[in-house]
């Protein structure tokens, strides 16, 4: 049963960077919104990576899936494709530079150039006070939510720009500030940087960490609008529309994708 909450509730970006005018290149069903378009997601093996990677392929864009373990890309590829969807896949620990790299290559050779970068992957090994983290924990989380997304996106740029177009809270709000720097340092180049932020989406992620704040309970079915649990798929719609040419005008922006969960 719902029970209210006292509790603040941070909702937590994840960025998106979109070239906006590139032209169509790679075959495939034309008439769909993506066509031809190529997407790289990071952490897209489970929960909201797995789910925009699977709408962005439903609407024509062949989609490089990653994640930390290869079991896990072969898993998702293998599902995706059996769905008819045009995807490929390699590991990328987003933290590891040997890795990013390897990301890049792979978008290269299957597709010759990208039109967005979704990057998902994010970590909070620990739920405590900010003083309280050591610098390990620090290193980690900035590492993996701040510095992977700039440094991917540094080494994907130069390819977006060829095809001629187009401590976990802190870590967070940092991209927030990223997006912004980026989406007026990219707009000449025609490529559009956004944000998405979820509030509580129900994945394995949010049952870890919200889980470890007591939180978790609250958020058990059957609940109805508005205090239905987020899903997945309910970020996935935000980012194919955010990467249609529909969006063409949006850049620099955070979007909540919370419900009701910003109340808590
Ligand atoms: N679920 C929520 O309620 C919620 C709320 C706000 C923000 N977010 C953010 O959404 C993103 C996705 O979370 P989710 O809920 O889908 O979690 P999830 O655990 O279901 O999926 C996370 C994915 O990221 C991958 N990953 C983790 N660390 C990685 C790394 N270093 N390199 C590459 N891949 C890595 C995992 O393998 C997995 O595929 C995260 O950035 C998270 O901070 C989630």
């Amino acid at each position: 049963m719902f029970r209210p909450l006292i509790q603040s509730w941070k909702r937590l970006p994840t960025p998106v960077a979109a070239h906006s005018m590139r032209s169509t290149s790679n075959g495939g069903n034309c008439s769909l919104k993506l066509a031809n378009k190529v997407a790289v997601v990071t952490g897209s093996t489970n929960g909201i990576g797995f789910s925009i990677a699977r709408r962005l392929a439903q609407d024509g864009a062949h989609v490089v899936i990653s994640s930390r373990k290869q079991q896990n890309v072969d898993r998702a590829v293998a599902t995706l494709k059996k769905e008819g969807l045009g995807v490929s896949g390699t590991v990328c620990h987003v933290g590891k530079a040997e890795d990013r790299e390897r990301l890049v290559a792979t978008a290269l050779e299957h597709c010759g150039g990208v039109d967005f970068l979704v990057c998902v992957a994010g970590v909070n090994p620990l739920v405590g006070g900010t003083l309280k983290s050591s610098e390990q924990i620090w290193d980690k989380i900035l590492g993996v939510n701040v510095k992977a997304p700039a440094l991917l996106l540094s080494r994907l740029l130069p390819h977006m720009e060829n095809r001629g177009l187009g401590v976990y809270n802190v870590s967070k709000t940092a991209l927030l500030g990223l997006t912004k720097t980026l989406a007026v340092e990219l707009a000449p180049k025609s490529i559009r940087v956004n944000c998405i932020v979820p509030g509580y989406i129900n994945t394995d992620f949010s049952q870890v960490s919200f889980g470890l704040m007591g939180r978790v309970s609250l958020f058990q079915p059957p609940l109805l609008f508005p205090y239905r649990v987020g899903q997945p798929e309910d970020c996935a719609g935000l980012v194919a529309f955010l990467c249609s040419p529909e969006a063409s005008y949006i850049t620099g922006e955070s979007i909540a994708v919370a419900g009701w969960s910003p109340h808590l």
